[in-house]
């Protein structure tokens, strides 16, 4: 799938009554990697859970190949183009890290188990595929979302601190694998309070500088 270019038109978003942001206009092409910035409470997850079409912003428009994200077609096909991951592992315990990832992929498109276990290789759970996911650690639990990126196809990743209870090799190998989804034409927009300087052509966005 081809990415097409993001569109962040006069976004706002307000909760229990209180401006989070507002006139929030940006454009994204494909190959962009943009880091959603902040201090804690200022909307990151808001706006990225906005961006996932999860949550309506309070004014302004947000547009995928020109086509808003929120209303007719182009709200159902946004949400085959992006791939989000919340903060939270969102795995359920009492199946397998396999099992996980087969319910999850078959929400968009079913997958066959080799690119599953090919998947959880790849971010090191090779001999814990069958095991329940309330026995893995908070690492690993994070590790079976993130084999995601590893499993489906879509051209958007919106990622919400990815690299939350991973440790230093862990992140290493996603961030490789964030910059080469960005070089090979996709588009990632992520929150993380590590910071990204070291990796070439980051955009940053920070929350706590446009209010
Ligand atoms: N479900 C909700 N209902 C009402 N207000 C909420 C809800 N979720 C978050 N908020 C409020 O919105 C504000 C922004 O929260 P958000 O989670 O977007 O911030 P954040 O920048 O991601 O923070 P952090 O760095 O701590 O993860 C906070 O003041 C929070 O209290």
């Amino acid at each position: 799938m081809k990415p097409l270019p993001v569109e962040l038109d006069s976004l706002a978003c307000e909760r229990d009554q209180r401006e989070l942001f507002a006139s929030l206009s940006l454009r994204l092409e494909p190959g962009e990697l943009l880091q959603v910035a902040g201090p804690n409470g200022s909307g990151k997850t808001s706006l990225l859970r906005i961006m996932a079409g999860l949550l309506p912003p309070s004014a302004g428009d947000m547009r995928y190949g020109g086509e808003s994200v929120f209303r007719g077609a182009g709200r159902e096909s946004w949400r085959q183009q992006r791939l989000y991951i919340g903060h939270a592992p969102a795995v359920k315990g009492a199946l397998s890290a396999e099992e996980n990832l087969a319910w999850l992929c078959a929400l968009s498109r079913p997958v066959e188990n080799d690119r599953i276990w090919h998947a959880l290789e790849q971010v090191g759970l090779r001999g814990f595929e069958d095991i329940p996911c309330h026995n893995l650690s908070a690492g690993q639990q994070r590790r079976v979302a993130l084999a995601r990126l590893y499993l489906e196809q879509h051209p958007v990743w919106i990622l919400d601190e990815p690299f939350t209870a991973i440790d230093k090799t862990g992140v290493a190998a996603l961030e490789s694998h964030i910059l080469q989804h960005a070089q090979q034409g996709g588009l990632v927009i992520m929150t993380t309070h590590h910071g990204l300087e070291h990796l070439p052509g980051v955009r940053c966005l920070d929350l706590g500088q446009v209010n």
